[in-house]
């Protein structure tokens, strides 16, 4: 069977049985081409299938304060985007881009980024994404650990990159449409032209275990890793992914996330294009929730998916009066507060599904389209995923709560090949941990019921002790966040003489709620009606939370901070020792 036809079976079958889990996650089974190329075997297909669909949608925001939400717009078709990447291949080899090469790409949500990861891709070159609100310093760590003989960057972000010289030289893409050249030394991506005697096919062929991307983590608990995939665990194991999505043919998806980590290729290129559906992108500068909803109606969007963040910051919003034709509403990245499920359940009559997955896989588990949901509960184990939970302190595996981990055998395609290290080479202390005991080790603690259904605890390095109880700070922000005032909450230890740690919130106040003496009694007496008493939120403080650039909460800072201030104060409680603006609860008489 040809390697188009055989992945296209497997996704029709998940297609086929979207609302029947048990019939997809029984029979399904993945691909395994021994060679294969997601330009050349999957998106070339699709351009001959469904060639006048549009492939790739952009809008551009409006800058803020203008009339119109939409500044710009771009489509392609998938003949047109086709036709484009082959260009691009062509003139990125003409300049030196071979096989093997790794080029790190540095691209908002601008055409040029599709382009030039379809163009690497059919070369057979390894894509090292990064996003373009990186600082000069971490992009010169990216050309440094990634070891880039290329690299691709926006004409107006070129001054970041001022001293570094990759072998095959620097690209520019105009991807605000200035018209302006290239700077003096980089190469100008505006002389690719389309040429119908272009070859489509590039010398050789991609073996399914040839590094096709590289990704560095989000760093949310630590300095990101480097993450290897292949040209079939991205390409094809987002199958699973699909499957949660519940994409059909024909969707026009649109995703909230940032170019240059992982979710934008699960969502904004793998996945979508494994359906068949269009990538709808929202190009902003600064995100706007009013704006997003007026795309999402004026494009006819089918699914959406955004990161917890976003849909926080939705439903601050009157959801209820956007008109919008979404079909599926999706959340991943972090874990969802069932407050929030609930809010837009009840303006737009849709449920949330939450799905969760890793840079170094796809979606391992989810909700699918069909499936009941159990609020909190971020779903079930995706086709081609079988867990394990395994207790953290002995390593014995658990029915009840333990660190997900996958099993090996068979291997979930999307699994990453491994962690690579600064130098070419697999970092071995690595990927030794993570793979320790012949399973994937996903360091995040969840729960299990009786029906199979995953409940996230945590990250194993989140998850902490108080009055020797465990404490889960997403199951206390969650209640947190069920108070009107709150906008968002994080939750850590703030060391204690008595109880070893007690919980403290760190709280975004919602609009119109002042940061004083009353809130926090409000908010710290909601918690205590509804949270056992071991579990009591004790203090609290307002303020903004410190988060990754793809927006993830970084608890990591706040414990330290917690630390480091109880080292100084010897962890006393006396007032005095007290940090500026922090509420406890033995302030108020409840
Ligand atoms: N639906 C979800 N519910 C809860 N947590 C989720 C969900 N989806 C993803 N996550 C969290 O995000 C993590 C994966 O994120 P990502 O790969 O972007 O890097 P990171 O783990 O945030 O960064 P680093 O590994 O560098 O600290 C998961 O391990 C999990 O902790």
């Amino acid at each position: 069977m040809p390697l188009h036809a055989q992945v296209r079976a497997a996704r029709d079958f998940l297609v086929l049985h979207r609302e029947d889990y048990d019939t997809a996650y029984a029979g399904f089974s993945w691909p395994t081409p021994a060679i294969y190329n997601f330009a050349t075997d999957w998106f070339d297909g699709l351009a001959e299938e469904r060639g006048h669909q549009t492939a790739l949608w952009v809008i551009d925001a409006a800058p803020p304060g203008t009339e119109d939400t939409v500044s710009r717009e771009r489509r392609l078709t998938f003949t047109e985007l086709r036709d484009r990447s082959v260009a691009a291949a062509h003139w990125l080899h003409d300049h030196g881009l071979r096989r093997g090469d790794r080029l790190l790409l540095v691209l908002g949500n601008t055409v040029g980024l599709w382009e030039v990861m379809l163009a690497a891709i059919r070369i057979g070159a390894v894509v090292i994404p990064a996003t373009p609100q990186l600082s000069p310093a971490d992009l010169a760590d990216r050309v440094r650990r990634g070891h880039a003989s290329m690299l691709v960057a926006d004409t107006a972000d070129a001054a970041k990159f001022a001293g570094i010289e990759p072998p095959h030289g620097k690209v520019a893409v105009d991807g605000g449409g200035t018209g302006a050249p290239a700077p003096d030394g980089w190469l100008d991506y505006a002389e690719v032209r389309v040429d119908p005697a272009h070859d489509p096919h590039f010398p050789g062929c991609t073996r399914a275990e040839d590094p096709m991307l590289l990704y560095f983590t989000s760093g949310t608990t630590a300095q990101p890793k480097l993450v290897q995939h292949s040209h079939v665990s991205y390409p094809i194991g987002h199958l699973a992914t699909l499957y949660w999505m519940g994409l059909q043919p024909g969707d026009v998806h649109c995703n909230i996330s940032s170019p240059g980590w992982a979710k934008h290729a699960w969502s904004n290129f793998f996945t979508p294009w494994l359906a068949g559906a269009t990538v709808l992108v929202y190009n902003y500068a600064r995100f706007d929730p009013a704006g997003l909803l007026a795309v999402l109606e004026r494009c006819e969007a089918t699914t959406f998916c955004a990161p917890p963040t976003v849909w926080r910051m939705l439903v601050q919003t009157d959801l209820a009066a956007a008109r919008t034709s979404l079909r599926e509403c999706l959340s991943a990245g972090e874990p969802l507060n069932p407050e929030v499920i609930d809010q837009v359940q009840r303006a737009w009559g849709l449920t949330i599904r939450d799905g969760y997955g890793q840079t170094e896989t796809s979606a391992q588990v989810g909700n699918p389209p069909g499936s009941p949901i159990k609020l909190g509960s971020m779903g079930r184990p995706l086709p081609g995923f079988a867990p394990v939970l395994v207790d953290p302190a002995s390593g014995e595996h658990r029915d009840d709560e333990g660190e997900l981990c996958l099993r090996l055998d068979p291997r979930p395609l999307s699994l990453m090949a491994g962690y690579k290290s600064d130098s070419e080479s697999f970092d071995d202390e690595l990927n030794a941990a993570a793979f320790a005991g012949d399973v994937y080790h996903t360091g995040d603690v969840v729960g299990r019921d009786a029906d199979g259904y995953l409940t996230y605890v945590g990250r194993s390095d989140d998850v902490f002790k108080a009055s020797d109880y465990r404490i889960s700070p997403f199951e206390l922000e969650s209640v947190l966040i069920e108070h009107p005032a709150v906008a968002e909450a994080a939750v850590v230890p703030a060391p204690d003489p008595v109880r070893l740690a007690v919980p403290k919130a760190y709280v975004v106040l919602a609009a119109g709620w002042a940061a004083d003496a009353d809130t926090a009694r409000q908010i710290l007496g909601y918690a205590r009606e509804h949270l056992a008493p071991y579990k009591r939120v004790r203090r609290l403080a307002f303020g903004e939370l410190p988060k990754t650039i793809s927006g993830k909460i970084r608890r990591v800072e706040l414990r330290r901070a917690e630390q480091a201030r109880a080292g100084s104060s010897g962890a006393d409680e006396a007032a005095s020792d007290r940090p500026d603006g922090e509420f406890r609860d033995s302030d108020f008489s409840f």
